[in-house]
């Protein structure tokens, strides 16, 4: 089994589990989520999740499931832009959707859009369940990447598509040096001001530092199964756009 550097991270203590941290901090965070969370990227976030969901758009998928959909925001997005028939969103943190709950009834998008309380490293979705998957912000959070990888590639019907959006670290001058500063001042400052959670916004960049990138991450994906693994840097490589077929 491959442990990855960010399976260590944890937002609170290094005694209990990963997932169970990571539910109490998106718990303890989801009414102040959304806001920070457009602050922060200066809301750029809502044009990088346009991009991820234009990837999906040739393939009209009908049954979809978005991953760790948090408050709603790509679920809500992709409904309006794809218009599948049905569309699941999973998250182990019921604080976080009962706010997407709340969105998604007041866009009058509750016939086609649903939550459930799953953890994606085990879910209970038959295979060959979905035609798309997307998780945006997510996948940094696992308790084991591979695991959730392969119970997306598992659940999804052979030719499928998945798409994962993450913060990544800017390799290059002057992005890196910005980002930096950025990640090491802005974030945890902002976050321990506006969140009422300081640990939340400290974990938030060891988390990103940690987590594969790029062609490390094209790696993982395939070893999950998924073929034709793209990926492309976004805002000089702050976010990756992962695209993969079962
Ligand atoms: C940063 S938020 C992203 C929310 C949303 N996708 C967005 O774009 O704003 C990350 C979400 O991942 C969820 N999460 C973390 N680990 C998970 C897991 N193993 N299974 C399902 N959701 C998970 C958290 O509860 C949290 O709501």
């Amino acid at each position: 089994m491959t442990r990855y550097p960010q399976e260590n991270i944890k937002p609170y203590n290094t005694e209990e589990s990963k997932a169970k941290q990571v539910e109490e901090m998106f718990d303890n965070i989801a009414p102040s989520y959304d806001n920070l969370n457009h602050l922060l990227s200066l809301g750029i976030d809502k044009s990088w999740r346009k991009k991820a969901i234009h990837c999906l758009k040739p393939f009209h998928p009908q049954r979809m499931m978005d991953v760790a959909t948090g408050t709603g925001d790509f679920a809500i997005q992709a409904c309006r832009t794809l218009q599948p028939q049905a569309l699941i969103g999973i998250d182990i943190s019921e604080g976080m959707m009962n706010v997407g709950r709340e969105k998604v009834k007041a866009a009058g998008l509750d016939k086609q859009v649903s939550f459930a309380k799953e953890d994606c490293t085990c879910l209970s979705f038959p295979d060959n369940s979905f035609d798309a998957i997307t998780v945006a912000f997510g996948i940094r959070n696992f308790e084991d990447l591979d695991k959730g990888l392969k119970e997306m590639y598992r659940v999804l019907v052979p030719g499928g598509h998945l798409v994962i959006l993450e913060l990544s670290e800017p390799e290059s001058f002057p992005m890196k040096q910005l980002y930096a500063i950025y990640s090491k001042m802005v974030i945890p400052t902002l976050g321990k001001l506006l969140s009422k959670d300081r640990s939340a916004y400290t974990y938030l960049p060891q988390s990103i530092k940690a987590f594969p990138q790029g062609e490390v991450m094209q790696g993982i994906i395939r070893k999950a199964g998924f073929s034709q693994v793209q990926f492309r840097r976004l805002t000089l490589g702050i976010c990756t756009l992962y695209f993969a077929t079962k």
